[in-house]
């Protein structure tokens, strides 16, 4: 237990961003910690898997959507009850496809992000995210 805490666990996670700023959302299915807890679409890093390459890999198995290209934007490490994980985030503005609920979960594109509850690590990049995405605003 103390191990699985202490050892922390890269996950790939993108944020899809259209020309307008909405940023696709999807929602944690049944049998997962935080079930029903908002989060940007992603997951686990696999053993000798690039990030890039995880990223591009759970797009496909989640959404059934390939993404062409993604920039690095930030990292964010948080310990949680049920694992210690480093969250590498990308920001996508070119995927193909539109995104299908194979894992069936729920989706959601935001401009203002109102869903809630969002997974704790991820509730601080909202702010950062509107200040990327909504420069001029003065919140
Ligand atoms: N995808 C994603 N995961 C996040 C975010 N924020 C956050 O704390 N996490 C955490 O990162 C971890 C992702 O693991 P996961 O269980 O979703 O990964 P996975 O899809 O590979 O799951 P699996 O092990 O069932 O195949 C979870 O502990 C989750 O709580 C986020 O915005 N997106």
């Amino acid at each position: 237990m103390s191990e699985t805490l202490s050892t922390p666990i890269d996950v790939a996670v993108g944020i899809l961003m259209k020309p307008n700023g909405d940023v696709l959302l999807g929602q944690r299915p049944d049998g997962k910690p935080y079930a029903g807890y908002w989060e940007f679409p992603g997951g686990k890093v696999e053993a000798g898997e690039a990030i890039i390459d995880a990223l591009k890999r759970e797009f496909v198995e989640e959404l059934g959507v390939e993404v062409v290209s993604a920039e690095p934007w930030c990292g964010i490490e948080h310990v949680y009850p049920h694992a210690h994980v480093r969250l590498h985030f990308y920001i996508s503005q070119h995927w193909l496809g539109e995104p299908q609920s194979l894992e069936n979960q729920a989706f959601a594109w935001q401009g203002s992000v109102g869903v809630e509850p969002l997974l704790p690590a991820t509730i601080p990049l909202i702010e950062w995210l509107d200040k990327l995405r909504y420069p001029t605003a003065s919140v």
